[in-house]
């Protein structure tokens, strides 16, 4: 800032010695100047660098926060969010409010300070001059917060827009498999078309704001000098400025012009970032609906896997208005398998999310071992029990990335556990008739393997866990006979000393289970034995079983 003062300076000493006899104290004025110059350049150059380090730096720190957050949420919290706003949020919003504080901050300190400096140097060389010229601020100063606000109300909604758009993309592209068989291409481009449009909208809306506002300050910035000509010619005339000083004032002048330029650029920016922020600390000050990972853990050496529901009552928190269990009271003994059967829609995956504490009832007791689930830990009583799902989902990682997912240190596993539980499971003849063995990969959510292989692979990720209590969602489809009897038997080891729930669909696990409970909307109606249940003469499960809705294998 000291730069237009020692030029100011340098012409002064020109004109004012008309002998020429000047050239040392122009020496020293220029090497000063060099020197100011020289700090400068080195000033500026730490500057972006920090800036630059310090903005991804945030960044990170924001999105490993936000992620942390995110996963932390109850599951309710998802049925409600949808993915891809989540994805935006974390790409988009992060990057647009890291780029706000850093380097358009580090830009706006700069311009703030230049301008500031600036005019205190413009008082200093002619405060006639500084207070005529100042006149012009408080209009601009009016207009950047009406700016400011109209931006920020506009980037917010069209953070909200884009990850509208984001969301179909993402769901689209998932289940690209689903669209081709609908031939539904041409209707989704044009979906997303019409999303991305409404952004563009959204977008010149801003441009026309942002050019209206530049324009204007743009055109301030320009009468300041056309002003400071006029006024400091002037002075001049009247000989109350030297040339210098008028060079000084113009430069300072043009600086504070340009500053004020900066200004409204980083507060624009700013905007942005407040409007992408509000969404942000939204989502990172959220507090989990229920706990993550606090409360009691159960004496491992006496800890049995008894479970009990009691008069439990439950709606999903997305639709409270739909009883789900009505007095739903069931009890799985230790070491027992229970068969869960039912209409579709009667409530028996709901039984599981109960049980792994994915939901809270609304009332009633789910007990382990006599204790009251919502005492224990969560994350203890989930690594108490495994679960294979109908379609198990893998990872796009290695098959044995897949198996050691299992483990409570995935890292820890070694070649030899993955293998031995991968045999247990019948997996190994599949997996080795793969030429990269092992380390094939599975492909998003495993789509390069066929359903009995994803289902082994889940087997054997289960057994790796050994859990004391098994959840199983048996396969609804049926496999080929070779992979029937595969998976089955993997499934039969598996169980083996476990306390198993499983929400039955083939015969034979139903004739095998030591106990069958029906369910029906929302209710316990018949519990016992397979043989039990089919002697009953008007009992639901013989109707059940009548209607062959069994896989009978
Ligand atoms: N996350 C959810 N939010 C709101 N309602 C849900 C949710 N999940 C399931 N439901 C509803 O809860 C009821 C019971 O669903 P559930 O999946 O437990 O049935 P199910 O007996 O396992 O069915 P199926 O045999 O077809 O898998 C259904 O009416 C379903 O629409």
């Amino acid at each position: 800032m000291s730069a237009p003062f020692f030029l100011g300076r340098i012409i002064d000493v020109i004109y004012t010695n008309p002998t020429g006899d000047y050239s040392s104290s122009l020496t020293r004025l220029c090497l000063a100047l060099s020197g100011v110059f020289l700090c400068g350049a080195a000033a500026n150059a730490v500057r972006v660098y920090l800036m630059q380090t310090s903005g991804q730096r945030i960044v990170n720190r924001l999105r490993a926060s936000l992620f942390s957050s995110v996963l932390r949420q109850e599951v309710a919290f998802f049925d409600k969010t949808r993915t891809g706003e989540l994805i935006n949020r974390l790409s988009s919003d992060t990057a647009l409010l890291g780029r706000s504080v850093t380097e358009n901050l580090s830009d706006g300190l700069r311009a703030g300070a230049q301008a500031s400096v600036g005019i205190g140097m413009m008082f200093f060389v002619s405060p006639h001059l500084a207070t005529f010229v100042l006149s012009v601020v408080p209009p601009i100063s009016i207009l950047a917060v009406i700016y400011g606000r109209y931006l920020r109300k506009l980037t917010k909604l069209t953070q909200d827009s884009l990850a509208q758009a984001t969301q179909l993309a993402e769901e689209r592209i998932g289940n690209i498999r689903t669209v081709r068989a609908f031939g539904k291409e041409m209707t989704e481009i044009e979906k997303y078309t019409s999303k991305v449009d409404f952004v563009m909208q959204l977008a010149r809306k801003e441009a026309i704001a942002r050019a209206g506002f530049f324009g204007a300050t743009g055109l301030s910035g320009n009468l300041i000098v056309l002003s400071v000509l006029y006024k400091g010619g002037l002075l001049m005339g009247s000989a109350h400025m030297t040339v210098g000083e008028l060079s000084s004032f113009l430069m300072y002048a043009f600086w504070v012009g340009l500053s004020i330029g900066g200004l409204s650029s980083f507060y624009s920016e700013l905007m942005k970032g407040l409007g992408a922020g509000g969404r942000l600390w939204e989502l990172l000050e959220r507090k989990p609906g229920l706990p993550f990972d606090e409360g009691l853990t159960l004496n491992e050496k006496s800890f049995q896997g008894a479970l009990e529901f009691k008069n439990v009552h439950f709606t999903y928190p997305a639709r409270p208005e739909v009883p789900i269990f009505q007095d739903f009271s069931l009890s799985i003994p230790s070491g027992s398998v229970t068969a869960l059967v039912g209409p579709s829609g009667s409530g028996k995956s709901t039984v599981v999310s109960l049980l792994l504490r994915l939901y809270d009832p609304l009332s009633g007791t789910i007990s382990l071992d006599g204790r009251d689930i919502r005492q224990l830990n969560p994350v203890w009583l989930r690594s108490k029990i495994g679960t294979v799902s109908q379609e198990p989902i893998l990872f796009s990682c290695s098959i044995a990335e897949n198996i050691a997912y299992g483990a409570e240190d995935p890292s820890a596993v070694t070649a030899e556990q993955v293998e031995k539980v991968a045999e247990v499971a019948n997996a190994t003849a599949f997996i080795r008739s793969f030429p990269q063995g092992f380390s094939t990969m599975v492909g998003e959510k495993g789509v390069l393997l066929s359903g009995g292989q994803k289902q082994r692979i889940a087997i054997a990720r289960a057994l790796l866990k050994n859990p004391k209590i098994l959840l199983l969602d048996e396969a609804t489809s049926a496999l080929d006979a070779e992979n029937e009897y595969l998976v089955q038997e993997a499934l039969d080891r598996l169980m083996e000393g476990r306390t198993v729930l499983i929400i039955a669909h083939r015969l034979s696990t139903i004739k095998n289970a030591n106990m069958v409970a029906v369910l029906d909307r929302g209710k316990i109606i018949e519990c016992g034995n397979h043989d039990e249940l089919l002697a009953k003469p008007d009992g639901i499960y013989r109707k059940l079983m009548n209607k062959q809705s069994f896989v009978s294998a």
